[in-house]
């Protein structure tokens, strides 16, 4: 039976602890240069842009500027001789001076020529504007001007041009989710966790365990002897490649994902910095990772179970049938008994949603079950000839996002399902309302989260006749966005599928209809297909906190989660953080059976002794006593910023998700600007970010959070920062800079 994570949430104070001195110096540097009329600017209005008092020519061609510098008449930026346009607002600079110097030019024309809202850029409007640009704008209609006509049929007109576009513009996220709406409305709370043990305790700690241990020649002798694939040549976890397992760990590609792999890009800045870090994150904390040798007992039968393990994320737009689909082939498997499938059709056809039986495998909340709507990741649990398959049912809707986020953390491949219904699935890419634009946030950030294998499940290909030219179509608009995130071609496979009806999900379909056109495999064939990723087994040991419970037999301090590295076994010693407690592995279950050990890639319960239960929460790891996670309390992402509107300053106040911690974060210092390509730096201390730049950042949560530099522990490196409910970043770990 599938369970649910039941997530918490932050504490009430520390949303304002924050200095907001840095963040209004930006604020009202931009203030202080704006033009005065700005209050008046209505997007799409040619002559909005101006005020009521018009410039006069002089204002416009000679702010003061210093020599070798020329100003934007817009936002009066002094820019330097080789911008072509304005670093700021992107005004083009050229155009502008020919015509204001133009002698033929009154000089009431010359104050116009700023004014035209064609010469506004996008930026421009989005510092500038209080308001949000509307669909009316220029832009958006010269895009929309571009649409193609789109597949109709004989059902009729499958969606007109204004509502999609098949071209890739970059995708919007939502309005805020009501968790993090809640959160600002009351202000964010404190984690928790206390920190309970200084540095010196964990450094002292780790010294007489490793004294007591002295074992580790023979263990690296073990190792080799085991003959575990990637281990034999590896003196214990000296390298981030060090593994159990095969599956592929190739860097991402992609736009964003050559943005996010560029990482030890930023010139001297990073090189200086890494040095003035070296020693402190190997010498002061802990010990450093290179000397870890696993125990013999980690690695004893870890290749035992033939079949591999996978966690698989299912994504994609609100109501595309992900629950319905999943609960139908978990039903098809015989993962769910006949005698349950018959009370979840008697209950949903009671609430009046006879066709969520299946999804009610999954949706066993009563307020998802009475709304229709998954909220919370469900985990299930099947087996494929090769794999056995973690199932994580990710929410579609955009007030979920946070939860979504948190499941694909932890995923090492996603189905992304498609609702190929009319004017759903132009929907998902970059529709109105509720869901709008899911499926392109779903891609995005599964992408940026880590994912690199995904299967596109086009779903409810009944509702249109099972169309090869509709399955087409979507496949074919739907795949250059996909290469855009950074999917590699022989990473993304594609499948038509219903999910109501049981077709192509697990054995070949019965339907003539779509017969007659596909006989390529069917789901659960291409689920066997993925490859699993390396099992971190021979690496110190990180076991992320998914959620926090009580049973009966686990006891009070109890968590469930993902051991991304290392291996644990009741009697284990373990050292949580970001409190530093010691506590002792009391029990282990998978799926409610209890284990004597589990390794890493396993999703398990535990239960600890020796630790007060408010020491755990979402957002801790469990680690190895003398290998302890940095809790950084000051730390440098490679970002890549999303489609947003308002541009993030130095002083910006953003939610920090990494793994499943989430907490209130402020952006301290915007290092450089990256070339997105290149990596290279294109300057140093940009002043903000506009949409899709990539930059190197340095973030200070509220509170320590447990994080790692990406080249260390990937898992536990990537990060999405969000704002007002919104995706506006994502990145990797550069560096920690400092920590508790
Ligand atoms: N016609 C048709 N309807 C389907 C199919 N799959 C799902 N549905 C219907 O779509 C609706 C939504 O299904 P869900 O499975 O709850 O969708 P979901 O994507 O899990 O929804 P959220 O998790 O809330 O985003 C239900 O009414 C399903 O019966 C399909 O293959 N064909």
């Amino acid at each position: 039976m599938p369970r649910k994570w039941r997530q918490s949430d932050f504490d009430d104070d520390g949303y304002d602890d924050y200095d907001e001195e840095d963040y209004y110096e930006e604020e009202e540097y931009l203030e202080d240069k704006e033009p005065t009329s700005t209050s008046s600017v209505v997007p799409g209005q040619s002559q909005s842009f101006t005020s009521t008092t018009q410039p006069t020519a002089t204002e416009v061609n000679e702010p003061e500027t210093e020599e070798g510098l020329w100003a934007c008449p817009v936002c009066t930026f002094d820019n330097s001789l080789d911008s072509l346009t304005c670093d700021i607002c992107d005004t083009p600079r050229e155009d502008l001076s020919e015509k204001v110097s133009d002698p033929s030019t009154s000089s009431k024309e010359k104050a116009y020529v700023v004014t035209e809202v064609q010469r506004v850029s996008p930026l421009a409007k989005a510092l500038f504007n209080p308001l949000p640009g509307t669909k009316s704008d220029q832009a958006t209609a010269s895009l929309r001007s571009n649409m193609p006509v789109l597949y109709q049929k004989s059902w009729g007109k499958v969606a007109d041009s204004s509502s999609f576009s098949s071209k890739i513009v970059p995708f919007k996220f939502d309005t805020p989710s009501p968790d993090e709406k809640n959160l600002a409305a009351r202000g964010l709370k404190k984690s928790p966790i206390r920190v309970a043990q200084s540095p010196d305790d964990i450094l002292n700690g780790a010294r007489s365990s490793m004294a007591k241990a002295g074992t580790s020649k023979s263990i690296s002798s073990a190792v080799s002897k085991l003959n575990v694939p990637g281990l034999s040549q590896s003196s214990g976890a000296s390298t981030s490649e060090s593994h159990v397992g095969n599956g592929s760990s190739s860097a991402p590609e992609g736009e964003l994902a050559d943005a996010l792999k560029q990482m030890n890009v930023g010139g001297d800045y990073m090189e200086s910095k890494s040095r003035e870090n070296a020693d402190a994150s190997t010498s002061t904390y802990g010990l450093s990772l290179e000397s870890y040798e696993p125990e013999p007992w980690m690695l004893k039968d870890a290749n035992k179970d033939s079949r591999q393990l996978l966690h698989l994320i299912v994504v994609g737009h609100v109501d595309a049938g992900k629950s319905t689909l999943m609960g139908r082939i978990l039903h098809l498997l015989g993962r769910v008994s006949q005698k349950e499938m018959h009370k979840n059709e008697k209950e949903s056809k009671q609430q009046g949603k006879g066709s969520f039986a299946y999804a009610f495998v999954l949706d066993e909340g009563a307020e998802e079950r009475a709304r229709g709507v998954t909220m919370t990741v469900a985990v299930a649990h099947f087996e494929t000839p090769k794999l056995r398959v973690v199932l994580l049912d990710a929410p579609g809707h955009r007030d979920f996002v946070p939860n979504m986020i948190s499941g694909a953390s932890q995923a090492d491949a996603a189905i992304l399902v498609v609702d190929a219904s009319i004017g759903a699935f132009e929907a998902g890419l970059e529709g109105e309302g509720q869901g709008r634009g899911q499926t392109r946030e779903h891609a995005q950030l599964v992408r940026s989260l880590g994912v690199e294998q995904l299967i596109v499940a086009v779903n409810k290909l009944d509702a249109v006749d099972f169309s090869k030219e509709r399955f087409d179509f979507i496949r074919g608009t739907l795949q250059p966005f996909l290469k855009q995130c950074g999917f590699k071609d022989g990473s993304l496979q594609w499948v038509p599928v219903s999910a109501s009806e049981g077709q192509n999900l697990t054995m070949a379909s019965t339907e003539s209809a779509l017969k007659a056109w596909y006989n390529g495999p069917c789901l659960i064939e291409l689920v066997d297909s993925l490859k699993p990723p390396p099992r971190l087994v021979a690496r110190p040991l990180r076991l992320t906190i998914a959620e926090v419970m009580k049973t009966r037999t686990l006891g009070p301090s109890a968590f469930g989660g993902k051991l991304e590295s290392g291996a644990i076994h009741s009697g284990t010693k373990v050292r949580v953080m970001p409190s530093g407690e010691i506590a002792t592995v009391k029990s282990i279950e998978l799926q409610g059976q209890q284990l004597k050990t589990a390794r890493a890639g396993e999703g398990v319960d535990v239960g600890l002794n020796g630790i007060d239960p408010g020491m755990l929460a979402p957002g801790g790891v469990v680690c190895h006593p003398d290998y302890p996670v940095p809790v950084a309390t000051r730390f440098e992402v490679q970002l890549l910023t999303l489609d947003i509107r308002t541009p993030i300053l130095k002083g910006s106040q953003v939610i920090l998700h990494v793994h499943h911690a989430r907490q209130p974060a402020r952006v301290d210092q915007l290092v450089s600007l990256l070339d997105p390509k290149k990596g290279t730096v294109l300057r140093q201390r940009p002043r903000h970010l506009t949409a899709n730049q990539s930059a190197i950042v340095v973030i200070v949560p509220d509170e320590g959070v447990c994080i790692e530099k990406y080249s260390d522990f990937r898992a536990l490196g990537r990060i999405a920062l969000r704002e007002g409910g919104k995706t506006i970043a994502v990145g990797i770990v550069t560096d920690i800079l400092e920590r508790k």
